[in-house]
């Protein structure tokens, strides 16, 4: 048997399309208006200056406007909600996007839930995951609800079906185990204290694997047939799930790299462009 390969960058490309055709409709009606995207990256982390440059790249792409704040390893949590405050209020960005992790004297959850509901087109408060996991309107968070869009877009059926989610993390295994229930999927949301995490995995037709420990799932726990969500992304290119073996008896998979991370990105574009049709157009 051969897999079913969730291809997310061909996705995300496929996305960008429709998505430059919505912006250059809303510049038009406005005249000249786009949806603008502020992101804050603190300190000087390489691997998040790189995602923070690959989200401004693909607003470029898509003809939207893109606003880079730079602030100090150094910055405090007040300076830091100061900033947020400042781009709440500013008409012009549609969306923010606090790039994590930040230094470690900054409250995080604090920072984050200072984005108000409206721009947090990240996903990343608890007012919008509190509002999604009840099944109301909010932004989903950018990297569960890429792989939702995935699946979707690849019919991959999720009622009824056994789901286990491997990591507990605000922003990716806690949402993702909400969309997957609100798609009527058995969830199970294993982490570091589960017993017999073997055994979980062995039982289930969806693994996310979203612990962010490279090749942490062993391909042996994998059953035939399932499909197979990596979300992990480390040096070598290798996710968090031991593919190699798995793509000759999966039912469907996603590439690392190629699959969930073009999808975050297109996922946070797409949520600004819809925050912009709703605030120009
Ligand atoms: N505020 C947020 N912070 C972080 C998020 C997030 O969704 N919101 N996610 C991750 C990192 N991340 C985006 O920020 C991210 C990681 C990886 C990729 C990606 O496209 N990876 C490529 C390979 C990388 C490359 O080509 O250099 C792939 O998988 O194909 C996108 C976004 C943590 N922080």
């Amino acid at each position: 048997m051969s897999a079913l390969i969730l291809d997310g960058k061909a996705l995300a490309q496929k996305t960008e399309e429709a998505l430059s055709v919505r912006v250059a409709a809303l510049k038009e009606k406005s005249g000249g208006q786009t949806p603008i995207l502020a992101t804050i990256l603190v300190g000087n982390d390489p691997a998040s200056a790189t995602y923070v440059k690959m989200k401004g790249n693909a607003c470029h792409r898509i003809g939207m406007g893109s606003m880079q704040v730079e602030l100090p390893s150094s910055t405090t949590t007040e300076q830091l909600l100061t900033k947020i405050e400042e781009l709440n209020s500013n008409p012009n960005v549609h969306g923010i996007l606090l790039q994590h992790p930040v230094p470690a004297q900054i409250e995080e959850r604090a920072c984050f839930d200072a984005i108000s509901l409206e721009k947090d087109v990240d996903g990343v408060t608890c007012l919008g995951f509190g509002r999604m996991a009840m099944g109301e309107k909010a932004y989903g968070c950018a990297t569960p609800k890429g792989i939702m869009r995935l699946l979707e877009a690849y019919d991959i059926a999720l009622e009824g079906k056994d789901a286990v989610v491997v990591g507990r993390s605000p922003i990716l295994g806690k949402p993702m185990a909400a969309m997957l229930l609100n798609a009527n999927a058995t969830v199970t949301i294993c982490h570091s204290r589960t017993h017999n995490l073997p055994g979980h995995i062995l039982r289930a037709d969806i693994v996310v694997g979203a612990v962010g420990k490279p090749e942490f799932i062993k391909a042996e726990w994998i059953k035939n047939g399932a499909v197979v969500v990596d979300a992990g992304y480390h040096p070598g290119g290798v996710g968090d799930i031991e593919l190699g073996p798995l793509t000759q008896r999966v039912a469907a998979y996603t590439p690392v790299p190629g699959g969930v991370g073009p999808m975050t990105i297109n996922t946070l574009i797409y949520q600004t462009v819809d925050s912009g049709e709703r605030k120009i157009g």
